[in-house]
């Protein structure tokens, strides 16, 4: 199992991280356009492979697509992240160019593989994606609901006074600041909704939190954040190398699910060899319905701004 991550920066390298430690992929390949800077990331990291345990082996490449040759998986962390102040949205500028020449060079190496795409704003890069590479819709997946899902069960774990690991739940809709919708009423702790603990004002308070998780930490960090988007990306690319048909929520192209159709956008998907396998259409309520109908709409505006 080959994994080529573009982007050898604060993401690519975390995601390198985590893929390595768990051990599942023969080679990770990191790619960046910065001369060295993959190869040092790369070496950085296999020197941590006796120390962590795994047998991975990462290589480092600048720019030379010709190292990506036949990988099962790709993803794309390179472009520009957002400063603090920022919305994801004013990425698109800089990224809209690089996601689209990686995304060619990558397939032209490795014409079956499947694509994740992380750079922001990532459901209108995604969509970039499908629009202009001709791979099959199934190959094109976008990372955001898993990092947003998981921020959404930390926060909730906060407002219980309780371990994250007792707490479940998903975010859907834009992987934005105003576009998330934190699905609350399906919320559990170990299968208890957390209406049952929690009061309307709090729960409020806790979707406010998740959504501007990632501005949260712009702030803090002076740019946006990478641990848990690496983790998160690794999570997919574990799903998808080992036919694991787990459920998370990714932007994928819709036509007619929920209503929605020419975007892609935060929706469960199961994920297993074939990539996005599966969109699950759940039974939202009116609100949620009507909050995913403006999150939509603010995805489709930033979709115009492509030159597609
Ligand atoms: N979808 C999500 O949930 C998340 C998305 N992001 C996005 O991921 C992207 C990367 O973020 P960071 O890793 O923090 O940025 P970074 O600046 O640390 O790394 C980006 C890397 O991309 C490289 N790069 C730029 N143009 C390239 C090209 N044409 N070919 C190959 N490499 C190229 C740069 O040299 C740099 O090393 C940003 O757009 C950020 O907004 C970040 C976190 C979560
Ligand atoms: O906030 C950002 O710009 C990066 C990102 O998408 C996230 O961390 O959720």
């Amino acid at each position: 199992m080959k994994v080529t991550i573009v982007g050898a920066g604060a993401v690519g390298a975390s995601c390198a991280e985590y893929v390595a430690i768990k051990n599942f992929a023969s080679e990770v390949v990191l790619l960046d356009i910065k001369e060295g800077y993959a190869e040092g990331k790369a070496m950085d990291l296999m020197q941590t492979a006796t120390l962590n345990g795994f047998d991975t082996k990462i290589t480092g490449s600048t720019n030379d697509y010709s190292k990506t040759a036949d990988s099962d998986i790709a993803v794309i962390t390179s472009g520009i992240p957002r400063k603090p102040g920022m919305t994801r949205e004013e990425l698109i500028g800089i990224n809209a160019g690089i996601v689209k020449e990686v995304s060619s060079n990558l397939i032209k190496h490795s014409p079956n593989v499947t694509l994740i795409v992380v750079s922001n704003p990532m459901d209108t890069m995604t969509y970039l994606v499908h629009k202009t590479t001709g791979l099959p819709k199934n190959k094109i997946i976008g990372m955001g609901g898993a990092l947003d899902s998981a921020r959404f069960k930390y926060r909730l774990s906060e407002a219980l006074e309780c371990p994250p690991s007792d707490v479940d739940g998903m975010v859907i809709g834009g992987h934005s600041d105003t576009g998330m919708v934190p699905l609350t009423r399906l919320a559990t702790r170990n299968s208890v909704p957390v209406t049952a603990f929690l009061s309307e004002d709090r729960l409020n308070q806790v979707s406010e939190d998740t959504k501007v998780g990632g501005a949260t930490l712009t702030k803090l960090l002076g740019t946006s954040a990478w641990y848990a988007p690496g983790a998160a990306v690794s999570g997919l690319v574990q799903a998808i190398a080992c036919d694991q048909k787990k459920m998370f929520p990714c932007s994928a192209l819709l036509d007619g699910e929920y209503g929605l159709s020419d975007l892609c956008i935060g929706v469960p998907a199961i994920l297993g060899k074939d990539g996005l396998e599966k969109i699950v259409e759940l039974q939202l309520d009116d609100a949620e319905k009507a909050k995913m109908k403006e999150s939509a709409e603010g995805v489709k505006k930033t979709n115009g701004l492509l030159d597609v």
